[in-house]
């Protein structure tokens, strides 16, 4: 066959697919032509220097941001971009890098504000408490007292959030998006700012969550023995670019990635 003829052969999506994905604001390139797949079932860590990207990226996928290239596909579908709403109705959930509760509420209350899409009946039918929107809202409320009891909240389910710890909010905001039944979790730093007994607690929750739960998880994380500890795999990003992505010692061993850190302790 003539070479000019050949049909290049469709690529293999990944399960979440980010193609070539380029983001800029104004002149700050904050990430460039990134590719990498997750695969469904796995922990798959980014990590980087400050301002490499991470949660540009996190934002792009999860809808928050567009970026001016590249594209990302979702199960095989390709995902609009810059709608959080729908990201989230596919299986898209996630935390933020600052604590996105409200404070006032309880955490009971917090867990269910993570239910809203999966709400069907209208505020109204649920005002007028007819059958239908009592029936669902008792299987939400359900739903959101097993959350709280597979994240060990229990004790705290009543109280407002601005009376418990850092560590336990981080929680709740974990919780949270849980109750909103994800298949997909982007955590953005989920363990920024605890102890060490409280970034144990977070690691062995996150575990938990994709191994019992059957969530797939994308984390950002800044602690290397986190990382190594709870990554299948590991995408690094240095200054918007992907340098490295592989098994988490691969990773660690890798010279370029070496090399980034490096550069970060000579400049410390
Ligand atoms: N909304 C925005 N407007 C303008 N610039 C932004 C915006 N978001 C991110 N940036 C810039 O893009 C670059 C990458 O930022 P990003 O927050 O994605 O990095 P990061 O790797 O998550 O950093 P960190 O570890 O400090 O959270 C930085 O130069 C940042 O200042």
């Amino acid at each position: 066959m003539n070479a000019a003829h050949a049909v290049k052969p469709e690529r293999e999506l990944a399960w979440l697919d980010v193609e070539a994905v380029s983001v800029r604001f104004g002149g700050v390139r904050a990430v460039t032509d990134v590719s990498f797949g997750v695969h469904r079932g796995e922990v798959l860590s980014i990590i980087g220097p400050n301002g490499a990207g991470k949660s540009s990226l996190l934002n792009v996928i999860s809808g928050v941001y567009r970026a001016q290239q590249g594209r990302l596909h979702f199960e095989g579908q390709l995902l609009p971009q810059a709608s959080p709403r729908d990201a989230a109705q596919r299986g898209i959930g996630r935390t933020f890098q600052n604590l996105a509760l409200f404070r006032g509420m309880s955490v009971l209350e917090n867990v269910l504000t993570g239910r809203v899409l999966l709400m069907r009946s209208s505020m109204l039918a649920h005002a007028a408490a007819w059958p239908r929107a009592q029936r669902e809202e008792r299987a939400h409320r359900e739903a959101a007292h097993r959350v709280i009891d597979f994240l060990g909240l229990q004790r705290v389910r009543d109280m407002p959030v601005h009376q418990l710890p850092y560590g336990l909010q981080k929680r709740v905001e974990l919780a949270r998006a849980l109750a909103a039944e994800p298949r997909l979790l982007l955590l953005d730093e989920p363990m920024a700012g605890m102890n060490s007994h409280d970034k144990h607690e977070m690691s062995r929750v996150i575990v938990e969550a994709n191994r019992k739960l059957g969530i797939t998880i994308v984390l950002i994380e800044h602690d290397m023995g986190v990382v190594m500890d709870v990554s299948d795999r590991v995408v690094v990003l240095d200054y918007g670019k992907k340098i490295a992505d592989g098994r988490p010692g691969a990773v660690r061993d890798d010279p370029a990635v070496v090399a980034a850190y490096l550069g970060l302790a000579q400049a410390a």
